[in-house]
């Protein structure tokens, strides 16, 4: 018979499989807590609990216009450009709330990264889209800018493709190979967690595939939350998944259990394809 993997989920914590204790849980790298946004008169995002763990690729799934991006811009504060967001709630970044007024953006934005659902090369040579955030930090040294460009693109799995080409204009490459200058560039700031928006949807499926391993590679160094709408891709690459719908958080779980046995029939419903 087989045995299904019966899990208490609190809070967004996943505490207990099969009744006993779940493995030594990772550490949290931000933990959302009782987090609302409003545009204007719209409640886009409702007592969202959600704790991201060290190391591990989160997925955000879920149809169009249910909060995955409106969530992933709050965790590096960019959705404060809209001028008629409200936010209350604690997000919890390292143990200290990044919605605090003494948390100031330029500190959060040093260990955050993110990619865009388009490529977004500065109009730059490749060197200089990499060496763009060290110098913005204060690194001059011609030497020690060579070596973060070459670490940083080794990173991104590009190194190869691009190293007889540094001085040539970025937008000169590919959609894939762009997304992955941009990832490089992310990881030039050496930032503790990425946030990616849909980083695949504009590419092909072999770029796809080179991204979706990547992204498998970096989980040992940094913590990812994705968002996607593509479900096969969040089964593949993700170690757990929040499936959100009408800008709440319906399910949060391990990746297989959200994709094998999901415990909200809207979720079985989304993943099955019967909406969104
Ligand atoms: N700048 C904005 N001003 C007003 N409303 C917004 C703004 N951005 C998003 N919204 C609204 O907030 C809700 C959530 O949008 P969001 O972009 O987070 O959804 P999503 O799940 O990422 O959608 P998609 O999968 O289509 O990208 C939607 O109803 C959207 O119309």
């Amino acid at each position: 018979m087989v045995q299904l993997a019966v899990q208490e989920v609190k809070k967004g914590k996943i505490l207990e499989v099969n009744g006993t204790p779940a493995a030594a849980p990772k550490k949290t790298v931000y933990d959302t807590i009782g987090l609302d946004l409003w545009y204007g008169e719209h409640h886009a995002l409702k007592n969202i609990d959600l704790a991201i763990a060290e190391n591990e690729v989160t997925a955000i799934i879920g149809p169009s216009g249910c909060g995955k991006s409106t969530y992933l811009k709050t965790l590096n504060r960019m959705v404060e450009l809209v001028p008629v967001v409200r936010t209350s709630g604690v997000i919890n970044y390292r143990g200290r709330n990044i919605l605090d007024r003494n948390y100031t953006v330029e500190e959060l934005r040093t260990k955050v990264g993110m990619v865009f659902q388009k490529p977004n090369p500065f109009p730059k040579s490749i060197y200089d889209n990499i060496a763009y955030g060290p110098r913005i930090h204060g690194i001059k040294n011609k030497k020690i800018l060579d070596e973060i460009v070459e670490k940083s693109l080794r990173g991104a799995a590009i190194w190869d493709e691009v190293k007889d080409r540094l001085h040539e204009n970025a937008y000169g490459l590919s959609g894939g190979q762009q997304q992955r200058i941009c990832i490089a560039r992310c990881l030039a700031i050496e930032p503790d967690v990425i946030l990616m928006d849909e980083p695949t949807s504009a590419l092909d499926p072999i770029s796809t595939l080179k991204v979706e391993e990547l992204v498998q590679e970096l989980k040992d160094n940094y913590s990812i939350v994705i968002v996607t709408h593509n479900m096969q891709q969040a089964a593949r690459i993700s170690d757990k998944t929040a499936f959100f719908l009408n800008g709440e958080v319906i399910e949060f779980d391990n990746t297989d259990h959200i994709f094998s046995t999901p415990s909200d029939k809207r979720t079985e419903d989304y993943i099955s394809g019967r909406f969104g």
